[in-house]
């Protein structure tokens, strides 16, 4: 554990960059520092790893003063990535991501073994190994920079808005690739973004900080979303919290019927007998039972043959049951034309239906038992309780 304790950084122009913050960062867990520009998360970020040294205060590392720790150890055990990946681009893909083993005194075969697998973790395909980072997209380039500060596989990882120079599309890709490296790895990671939609994405614990680096709040992102601590912190989250915060609660007990669902060798004639009032759409699958779309009963023609796919109405985008949010859910509701969302399992089969009505239910009383969790002895609501997080 990272425990900063009372840290305040007066810089020796008089501004105060950091004041007086105090946060425990846990083990094997992503936390964020976000707030906006000059509240003085970079400055933070790089007392834990002392290339700023405190004006007071102090932060320990598994209970041990970092102060007191000779420097280069201290480095070594905190792998760094930066905007731009800060790659040495005279260095090729692999001897960067070789650097810190190489400075370990690992022999080059060896240091050039541990890149490979590196470059396979993070992504990167070994065909780019020989070239030079500006032979590099800024996402590719982006992965190498992880890909190099895991290297000599340092138990805590500082990210100082790693993905900032990116695309959106680039940005959400490499955010899903650092869940995935982090659910193998489990590091501590500590995080600096402006983004609080990225806050929320990537945060097991997120601390707002205020300008002159006071800190806001620090939650877990489910609890920031339901409970901000003041209106500075609510309009840093910005509006559609109530929305977002449907992120996580699982779709894991949402109510699902199969009573709409038929197969393709269905004829239009049988689809009339079954539809009914409360349903007025039936969905119909291929014969692995994946979703082809929806068909509307009085509108369909022909009667003995087989249902003609082009009348069907597109189901729009499933959402994987258990493992998507009840926001996933409604969002597919809201967007499908009929009004009903399809669930389907891991290999894209259905496994039932939905309503936008069944949904708002399921809402209500995921927030009502979320509420309750909360408020009952020791709980604090969200990831806190131990829930579990539904897929980012
Ligand atoms: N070397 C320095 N000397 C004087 N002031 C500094 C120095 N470095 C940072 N500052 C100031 O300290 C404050 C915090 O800076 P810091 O870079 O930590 O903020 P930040 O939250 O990371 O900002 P951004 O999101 O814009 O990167 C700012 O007012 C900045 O101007």
């Amino acid at each position: 554990m990272i425990q900063i304790e009372s840290i305040t950084k007066r810089y020796p122009d008089g501004t105060t960059a950091v004041d007086n913050l105090s946060l425990e960062i846990p083990d094997s867990s992503i936390t964020v520092l976000v707030g906006p520009s000059g509240c003085g998360k970079t400055t933070t970020l790089r007392m834990i790893n002392r290339m700023v040294e405190p004006s007071s205060g102090r932060i320990l590392l598994d209970g041990a003063d970092i102060h007191q720790q000779p420097v280069n150890g201290l480095r070594r055990s905190m792998g760094y990535v930066i905007q731009n990946a800060g790659l040495f681009q005279h260095r090729t893909i692999l001897d960067n991501i070789a650097t810190v083993p190489r400075m370990l005194g690992w022999d080059k075969q060896r240091a050039r073994k541990r890149a490979s697998e590196l470059m396979e973790r993070v992504g990167l395909d070994s065909s780019l190994a020989k070239r030079y980072p500006y032979q590099l997209s800024g996402g590719q380039q982006q992965r190498v920079g992880v890909a190099r500060a895991l290297a000599a596989d340092p138990p805590v990882l500082l990210m100082d808005e790693p993905f900032s120079a990116v695309d959106p599309i680039v940005r959400k890709v490499l955010q899903a690739e650092l869940l995935r490296i982090q659910e193998e790895l489990g590091k501590t990671i500590v995080f600096v973004t402006h983004d609080i939609d990225e806050a929320i994405r990537l945060g097991d614990m997120i601390a707002v900080l205020r300008t002159g680096g006071r800190l806001a709040q620090f939650a877990p992102p489910d609890e920031l979303l339901s409970r901000p601590a003041d209106d500075f912190v609510e309009d840093f989250l910005g509006t559609d919290r109530g929305v977002r915060r449907l992120s996580f609660f699982t779709s894991a007990g949402l109510e699902l019927t199969t009573a709409p669902v038929v197969a393709v060798d269905t004829t239009a004639a049988q689809i009339a007998e079954r539809a009914g009032a409360e349903v007025p759409y039936l969905l119909v699958t291929d014969s692995d039972g994946k979703p082809l779309g929806w068909a509307e009963p009085g509108r369909l023609t022909g009667g003995a043959d087989s249902l003609p796919a082009d009348q069907l109405i597109s189901y729009g985008r499933p959402f994987e049951f258990g493992r998507e949010s009840l926001r996933d859910a409604l969002d597919c509701a809201v967007l499908s034309p009929t009004g009903w969302a399809v669930a389907v399992d891991g290999a894209g089969r259905v496994v039932g239906v939905t309503s936008q009505a069944t949904i708002g239910a399921a809402i209500r009383s995921a927030h009502a038992e979320r509420e309750g969790s909360a408020s009952g002895p020791g709980g604090q609501g969200g990831q806190g309780t131990g829930a579990v997080r539904v897929a980012r």
